[in-house]
């Protein structure tokens, strides 16, 4: 597997408050990476760095770097949808478009000039098939996406990433406002899904991090306090704060 995105000495501030104290990370392509740690630790912050969504916050300092296919992310010369079109992120909450599902699948190929029908067709199936909600969504792509419910919105906003072919997919919390059925078929299509693409996935839920992540970031505080292969940190972690907050002693 090789390294796809590599962040040095990241530092984040909200205004005058650092959340983020210099946060060494790799990813790898093909694989899954969980991003876990109390609420306030700063990992919901550290995913939105990785395809600058906290510029849009104000008052925000970022330094290090993010080497991304060996090109720094933070560059001047980077082109932010381009960027976010290669590092998709889906969230918390799903937020199809207000849209029938075949626009929503579309939007961001007709944003970048597609718009042959039959080529438009192919993407939205393919799309669709590698989200896993084709066989529920099929006969109804001309239905609102905000009629199908919560799982199935969440499996749709994945194909609208998957259509424009991001190189990793960015997912915050993204089956805590599932039922365990619906977060069972996400976990599944994450584990289809990471054959091909690089994910990293903020949760709360070790569980779903023990079952899915190929590796564990733990962090507390605004720092990455342990970094490994998920079994390795989950049965023999290295560190005495990963193993109180693995056993349920804070968090
Ligand atoms: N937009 C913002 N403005 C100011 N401070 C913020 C903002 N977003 C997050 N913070 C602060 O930064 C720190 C890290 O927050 P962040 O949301 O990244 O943590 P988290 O680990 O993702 O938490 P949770 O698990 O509760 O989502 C917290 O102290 C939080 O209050």
């Amino acid at each position: 597997m090789s390294i796809i995105l590599e962040t040095k000495d990241v530092h984040l501030s909200y205004g005058k408050k650092e959340a983020l104290h210099g946060v060494n990370l790799d990813f790898e392509d093909n694989s899954i990476t969980a991003l876990i740690g109390p609420s306030g630790c700063g990992k919901s912050t550290f995913l939105r760095c990785l395809n600058r969504m906290n510029d849009l916050i104000p008052n925000t300092t970022i330094t290090g770097s993010f080497q991304f296919h060996e090109r720094e992310i933070y560059a001047s010369t980077i082109d932010l949808v381009e960027l976010r079109k290669q590092i998709g992120m889906v969230f918390q909450q799903p937020n199809p478009f207000p849209f029938s599902v075949y626009e929503n699948v579309t939007y961001g190929l007709k944003l970048t000039g597609h718009s042959d029908r039959k080529f438009l067709d192919e993407q939205v199936e393919r799309a669709l098939k590698q989200a896993a909600v084709w066989d529920e969504v099929k006969d109804n792509l001309n239905k609102s996406a905000m009629s199908f419910s919560g799982g199935q919105q969440q499996r749709i906003c994945i194909a609208r990433l998957l259509a424009v072919q991001p190189d990793i997919i960015l997912l915050d919390e993204p089956t805590s406002a599932l039922d365990p059925i619906s977060s069972a078929q996400i976990e599944t299509t994450l584990l289809e899904l990471k054959k091909e693409y690089c994910i990293i996935i903020v949760t709360h839920n070790l569980q779903q991090a023990s079952r899915i992540a190929d590796r564990t970031a733990f962090m507390l505080n605004g720092n990455l306090v342990e970094y490994d292969n998920t079994s390795k940190m989950f049965t023999n972690p290295e560190k005495q704060d990963t193993s109180d907050y693995l056993n349920g002693k804070f968090g």
